[in-house]
């Protein structure tokens, strides 16, 4: 599942971020970069006073000089927190992992790498090698560029894949907004870190606000033990549905669509030699049922949002070349059914430069039950904890 982790400057911040559920809480002074560190000697009271109701990570400073780094890595370490996150630079990455090596045996340490510092994805194997415990990407630079536009949505997802196929934890953060957590959580990032986002005016060197750190935490799928006391969750449709009952196809649900109309992209498709050397045309359309919530829709705890199918589509079509436009329709269907709110979906994909028109496939597919949606859902988390080993 995805942890929510909370980037705190003082006592005061962690116990707001830890009253309004924020999973992991991690110590860094937000006026001093990215990466600031605060003293060992805050960091230690800071630490007493959460009291072990929730784990601590604390940052070890933006450092550039692979000694320098292990020796301040080493002291936050002694503090007590449960994680410390080290930067690595890219102008000193081979050296800086190797100077860390001796101290990742004793504490466990998450490497931060930055999307807009030249993210290279071969680093996460010599980080396992080294004994590091996760890593996580963010950004460097705090202008208002969201970690989505320096790594697209693809690019992201291999570097969880590659994190979690290295046994690592995988952690996304960088000026995360409110609109990007529905598009990473399909990702399976164990953890998601947020400063901005938390604090008043979106402005990560002002004070933390209670109301944004819960706006947020309500994004963020809670652990199971705590879903059933969600609006959303109340009703047990596990159990009803293990007793025969539950609602199906003739259930009237009230929905809203969604719709991604007249999306035209270059795709590697089809079955003939000659389709494979090449890119061609393709028209998306979808339209998604989404089940309405009871009160109007006022911001995204609310929403399926549209980014959602673009990236569906994107993912579906990231992973290379597809024979037929039948298997792309039943894998975007397939990706977006996941989503718990989506009740049924059309599908409409042509492929444009075969004739003088359009050939292709449109499909309809809906969700069986509610009980179905929610058997997804637990397999899904389960199988995240599983990768990493929670
Ligand atoms: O570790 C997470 C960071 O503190 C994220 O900060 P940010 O959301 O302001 O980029």
């Amino acid at each position: 599942m995805t942890l929510m982790l909370a980037s705190v400057a003082d006592a005061a911040e962690a116990e707001i971020a830890l009253i309004e559920g924020a999973d992991i809480l991690d110590l860094k002074n937000p006026a001093d970069g990215p990466l600031g560190a605060l003293t060992p000697a805050v960091i230690r009271a800071i630490v007493a006073t959460i009291g072990g109701r929730r784990p601590v990570s604390a940052v070890a400073g933006n450092l550039t000089e692979p000694a320098e780094l292990a020796a301040a890595a080493k002291a936050i370490a002694a503090t007590g927190v449960d994680y410390v996150k080290v930067g690595i630079p890219s102008e000193s990455a081979a050296e800086s992992i190797a100077a860390l090596t001796s101290l990742a045996a004793e504490a466990r340490l998450i490497a931060v790498l930055f999307a807009d510092r030249g993210l290279d994805l071969t680093l996460i194997p010599s980080l396992a090698a080294a004994g590091f415990k996760g890593v996580m990407l963010d950004t460097a630079a705090k202008d208002g560029k969201r970690l989505v536009n320096h790594v697209d949505i693809s690019g992201l997802r291999e570097f969880v894949d590659r994190a979690h196929e290295a046994n690592l934890i995988a952690g996304l953060a960088g000026s995360l907004e409110a609109p990007d957590i529905a598009r990473l959580l399909p990702l399976e990032p164990n953890l998601l870190g947020f400063r901005g986002a938390l604090c008043s005016g979106n402005d990560r060197k002002k004070a933390i606000d209670a109301a944004q750190v819960r706006f947020i935490r309500d994004l963020i799928p809670r652990a199971p033990s705590t879903l059933d006391a969600q609006d959303e969750f109340k009703i047990d449709w596990r159990l009803l549905s293990a007793r025969g009952y539950g609602p199906g196809r003739d259930e009237k649900i009230e929905t809203d669509r969604v719709f991604v109309h007249d999306l035209v992209l270059l795709v590697s498709i089809g079955a003939y030699d000659f389709e494979r050397e090449k890119t061609q045309r393709v028209r998306f359309n979808i339209d998604a049922d989404v089940r309405r919530t009871a009160h109007h829709a006022e911001d995204m705890r609310d929403i399926l949002s549209y980014d959602l199918i673009v990236d569906a589509i994107r993912l579906v079509l990231s992973r290379g070349h597809v024979d037929l436009v039948e298997t792309v329709a039943e894998r975007v269907a397939d990706a977006l059914l996941a989503h718990p709110r989506l009740v049924a979906i059309k599908v409409r994909v042509e492929k444009l430069d075969v004739i003088d028109g359009s050939v292709g496939i449109e499909i309809s597919r809906e969700r069986a039950s509610q009980a179905g949606s929610l058997h997804q859902l637990f397999a899904s988390i389960s199988d995240v904890a599983a990768k990493s080993g929670g």
